[in-house]
């Protein structure tokens, strides 16, 4: 072990709030842009008539950067057809159906509670992550994934780990522990979840997780549809590297202004997703509307809670006889509004335009 490997071993985790200047002119500069950003998008998601269709297709695609950041790869027409056919589902697209079951568990917690305590990040992660609890037995350590170097080792025992998860725990839950924005809180609690490295596995995943809950919970998303991770993967480096050096530089300035630029960025592209998805809604329902007359708010929402629909979908959720949905479902693709395809024994009607706009972002 060389002369850094010891001094980033020896680094002893403090609790929280870090005796650092969290607002200085370059962060509060920064956090502008986000907040701004943010606020824009969550009043485009406010926009879209009955949003919460757009949970399951958006978290999707968080689930795949999140994962694909640990190197869990997919593709959208694997995952969006896993999501509605679990039987189907590779290996990596159950993680990343895994994922968003995780991010939907979450946002039914901070919704009913308003809370995230560490026993819910904890049931968080396991559906994350199953079977990899905290650690109780010391060994672990951080490599830098290129060389394998160690960098970091989070602290080792039970006891250590559970006092700082609880001190976390307040500094998430308790506006008046450290009284500045919840944005810049976010980054925070980010290198403090990741120093801590609490569990066996799904660290990685759980924060980043952790990141879009804690922002419905500060009311400043309604639904977890940013996409942090897609920025994070685009800029992997700086983020290993950032996580780092707050440790071994104390750049703690640098990795807020990093993270809330994500946050800016990030927004900004979502609300494009958001808005190409609410224009072809809106065509999608002039179109059938003025054509036919199935035509219902709730098939349009079938239609674009997820880009592969499938017959039962349209059975339970419009309550219509088998053979009605499937006549439904093959007027929509004979005038190629859907794509019909077969997939095993199973009929899947894609939704292509959605899926494009997905897949492009
Ligand atoms: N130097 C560092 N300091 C603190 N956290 C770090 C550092 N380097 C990486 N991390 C965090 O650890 C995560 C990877 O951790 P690890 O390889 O142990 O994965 P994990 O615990 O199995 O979880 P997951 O598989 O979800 O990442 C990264 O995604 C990042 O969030």
């Amino acid at each position: 072990m060389n002369e850094s490997n010891i001094h980033h071993s020896s680094f002893i985790i403090e609790n929280l709030p870090p005796k650092i200047d969290s607002e200085s002119v370059t962060i509060l500069k920064q956090l502008n842009r986000a907040s701004r950003a943010l606020g824009q998008l969550k009043g485009e998601v406010s926009k879209i008539p009955n949003s919460q269709i757009l949970l399951d297709t958006l978290t999707l695609q968080e689930a795949k950067d999140s994962n694909e950041i640990e190197n869990i790869v997919t593709t959208d027409d694997e995952m969006y057809q896993a999501s509605i056919d679990e039987t189907v589902a590779s290996v990596t697209a159950k993680e990343a159906l895994n994922y968003s079951k995780a991010i939907k568990l979450g946002l039914e917690i901070v919704r009913n509670k308003g809370l995230l305590t560490v026993n819910d990040i904890k049931r968080i992660q396991e559906l994350i992550s199953p079977n990899h609890p905290i650690r109780k037995i010391p060994g672990t350590v951080l490599k830098n994934p290129k060389t394998q170097e160690v960098v970091y080792t989070p602290p080792q025992h039970y006891y250590e780990i559970q006092s700082l998860l609880d001190n976390l725990e307040r500094y998430i839950n308790v506006p008046d522990f450290h009284d500045i924005d919840a944005l810049i809180k976010m980054p925070i609690i980010h290198f403090q979840f990741e120093s801590i490295h609490p569990f066996l596995d799904g660290n990685g995943r759980t924060g980043r997780l952790l990141n879009i809950l804690y922002l419905v919970q500060q009311g400043l998303l309604d639904i977890p549809v940013l996409y942090l991770s897609s920025y994070i993967i685009k800029n992997k480096s700086d983020y290993y590297r950032l996580l780092q050096e707050v440790r071994t530089k104390g750049s703690w300035e640098e990795w807020i202004v990093w993270m809330l630029k994500g946050v800016e960025l990030t927004a900004k592209e979502t609300i494009v997703v958001v808005n190409k998805i609410k224009l072809l809604m809106d065509d999608y329902k002039k179109e059938i509307r003025s054509n036919y007359s199935f035509y219902s708010h709730d098939l349009i929402n079938i239609l674009f809670k997820h880009p592969y629909s499938k017959i039962s979908f349209l059975e339970k959720e419009l309550r219509v006889h088998r053979h009605t949905a499937t006549l439904y479902l093959n007027e929509l693709a004979k005038a190629k509004m859907l794509t019909k395809v077969k997939i095993g024994r199973s009929n899947y009607y894609i939704n292509e335009p959605l899926l494009k706009i997905l897949k492009e972002r």
